[in-house]
């Protein structure tokens, strides 16, 4: 037992009147206190204030996955070494925002009545002084014990902390052991001092490691005009790993180590190619090769290698780099090893029917049919007898021999009903039925059928917003979004673009090198219609050509050289001969070109397609 830490009555005397006895109060203590009455800070107050959404969580988890890969080994081990002591082990972020917590179950409940969470930013001037934020305010380990905390609500805690580093020195995050204050224990603060060190000596090694593949995999696979020109390998922590010797004439022999030092000798920077490996089933960005000189001056084969092991999730297309992709395939993974129905979010040409089929492909149904229904897309008076089938002489014009629903056609697999949010009140009372009771009656049939199957449901609308609309039932939205998955768009995930340009080319088995201004245009562009807009881009302008570059140009609003078979619907028929989809396709453009009067984008905007879609499927209908 420690018997230390500020006494009651000083902290409510510098609370009230400011005043400090220096001579009973560790300087470091003192130091923060200050800091935080100068920063406001409520001594009060104390519980958590800036919390992270579960995504945004994620994300940063994502961010910062090599620290916490570096840490889990070590995270672990002190578990087990504090299990019996009523403590919490936490690692905090560079930014404060706590990344892991583990502990004794009682003591987790009691951080949590003060939002001492994860997620939770836990600096000095969100929560006042202690062990986390004023190890990183000072970049010290320090222990901070009861009255010794700035703010009420930690109080009653004892807290360790001691910050990690990467080889340059840059502080990378916090570890952390907190508890009651009557468990606080003098060796607490060398244990976390200890510990944290090994974890950086751990993250040390990783960086080493990931440098050595990055140089080899990088100096193996690019074309030689990299060893050749003004290039350089950069790794994903701004470290230059190797220098062309014609770059190394150019800086004069500086010593130039890093990215920024490069900056500084005037060099600009013209080419970043991201290097990645596959690792686990994601594709991670270990650095970039990095080209100084003319825009145009070199165009190199960046890698893709496989690393050894295998893939835990085969995703159908590109996976790309971005923290937000990744996070969704992370949700694949888990969601996969289920049967829960999942709702799918997002906007039009996201990708979302790749997410379901990778749901599908990767749970114990994929040998299972995947039957996919577009809700939005059949007509309202079509759809039960889609949905659910019907026998001989249901109805005038049945087929003779009756139809197999799609409900019956998914049994044993996934059904997957894309655009959810658009289906009629009727339909809606019918599906709950379904889903509820996982029997189906076709239309003319007195005899229920058992159907087993995973519902995937997909759309663009918010289906909250539906509910609050009086659009969607609250019962069918509470039995669709048991498992909700939000795709982000392209916009929000711009770094996937030049991976998924690559992606449609090698599928093409296309090569073209895209100049750079290209690259930066589609950069700045918002990509309204997504993946789906960038994909009838590249393939419109792979007729053109390479050098007819005004044609790679995003949405210039002009319909383009989009013809019938030019595009992403190859052998489309001519407006007279229109299968049932194109037929319905066709009117649906007519009715929002007519509501629009005219107005080209108003329409596209109503039918939730990108422009140059509309402007296409307008000459292939001859309209
Ligand atoms: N990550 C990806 N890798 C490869 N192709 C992709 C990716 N994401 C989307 N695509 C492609 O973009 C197009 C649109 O994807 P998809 O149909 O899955 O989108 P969606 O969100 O279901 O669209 P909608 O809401 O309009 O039905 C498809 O051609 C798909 O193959």
């Amino acid at each position: 037992m420690l018997h230390r830490g500020g006494s009651m009555g000083m902290w409510q005397r510098f609370v009230r009147e400011g005043v400090l006895d220096e001579a009973r109060i560790g300087g470091r203590i003192a130091e923060s206190w200050r800091r935080c009455r100068r920063e406001g800070v409520d001594p009060f107050g104390g519980s958590g204030r800036t919390i992270l959404s579960r995504g945004e969580l994620e994300d940063r988890r994502m961010a910062r996955d090599r620290l916490l890969r570096a840490a889990a080994p070590y995270l672990e081990d002190l578990y087990h070494y504090i299990e019996d002591t009523k403590h919490l082990i936490l690692l905090i972020d560079a930014e404060g925002f706590v990344l892991f917590r583990k502990g004794y179950r009682e003591v987790a409940r009691r951080a949590d009545g003060i939002q001492f969470v994860e997620g939770a930013r836990w600096t000095e001037s969100e929560v006042g002084t202690n062990a986390i934020g004023t190890a990183l305010a000072t970049g010290e380990p320090i222990m901070v014990v009861g009255a010794e905390h700035y703010a009420v609500a930690s109080h009653p805690w004892v807290c360790a902390a001691a910050p990690i580093r990467d080889d340059r020195g840059n502080l990378l995050g916090i570890l952390d052991v907190s508890g009651p204050v009557e468990q606080a224990h003098p060796l607490a603060l060398a244990t976390v001092t200890t510990a944290a060190y090994a974890i950086e000596r751990q993250f040390h090694l990783d960086q080493h490691r990931d440098r050595m593949t990055l140089l080899h995999m990088t100096l193996e696979d690019a074309s030689f005009s990299l060893r050749d020109g003004l290039t350089a390998i950069c790794d994903a922590d701004g470290s230059l790993v190797w220098l062309s010797p014609a770059l190394r004439r150019h800086v004069g022999g500086e010593s130039v180590r890093t990215l920024e030092q490069l900056q500084e000798t005037g060099a600009r920077i013209h080419v970043e190619r991201p290097v990645t490996v596959r690792d686990s089933g994601f594709d991670r960005t270990l650095g970039s090769i990095i080209c100084l000189g003319s825009p145009d001056s070199g165009v190199y084969r960046v890698v893709q290698s496989p690393r050894p092991g295998v893939p835990e999730i085969e995703f159908p297309g590109q996976i790309g780099e971005s923290a937000a992709f990744r996070a969704v395939l992370r949700q694949v993974e888990r969601v996969a090893k289920t049967d829960v129905t999942v709702c799918i979010e997002g906007e039009t040409g996201t990708g979302k029917e790749l997410v379901a089929r990778a749901i599908h492909a990767n749970s114990a149904r994929r040998g299972g049919p995947f039957v996919a229904v577009n809700c939005g897309a059949i007509p309202e008076e079509l759809l039960e007898s889609e949905l659910f089938g019907y026998v001989e002489g249901a109805f005038t014009g049945a087929r003779k021999q009756g139809y197999k629903g799609k409900f019956e056609q998914a049994h044993g697999g996934t059904l997957f009903l894309d655009e959810i949010g658009d289906i009629t009140p009727a339909m809606q009372v019918a599906l709950l039925r379904v889903l509820q009771e996982r029997r189906v009656t076709p239309l003319g049939s007195s005899k229920e059928v058992s159907v087993d199957l995973r519902v995937i449901a997909a759309t663009h609308h918010n289906l909250r917003e539906q509910v609050k609309r009086g659009r969607l039932r609250e019962d069918l939205f509470y039995r669709l979004y048991v498992y909700p998955i939000r795709v982000p768009p392209l916009r929000e995930r711009k770094q996937d673009i030049p991976h998924l340009v690559r992606y449609f080319f090698r599928e093409h088995n296309n090569e073209v090198s895209i100049p750079h201004w290209i690259m930066e245009k589609w950069m700045q562009y918002d990509w309204p219609g997504n993946v789906r807009e960038l994909f009838n881009l590249l393939e419109r302008a792979q007729v053109a050509g390479p050098g007819e570059w005004e044609a790679w140009l995003p949405d210039s609003g002009a319909p383009g050289p989009e013809g019938a078979g030019a595009t992403g619907d190859p052998g489309a028929p001519s407006s007279g001969r229109l299968n049932y989809r194109e037929q319905i396709q066709k009117e649906e453009i007519m009715r929002a070109l007519q509501e629009t009067k005219g107005n080209v984008r108003l329409a596209a905007e109503r039918l939730h397609m990108p422009r140059s879609t509309l402007y296409r499927r307008i000459h292939k209908f001859g309209l």
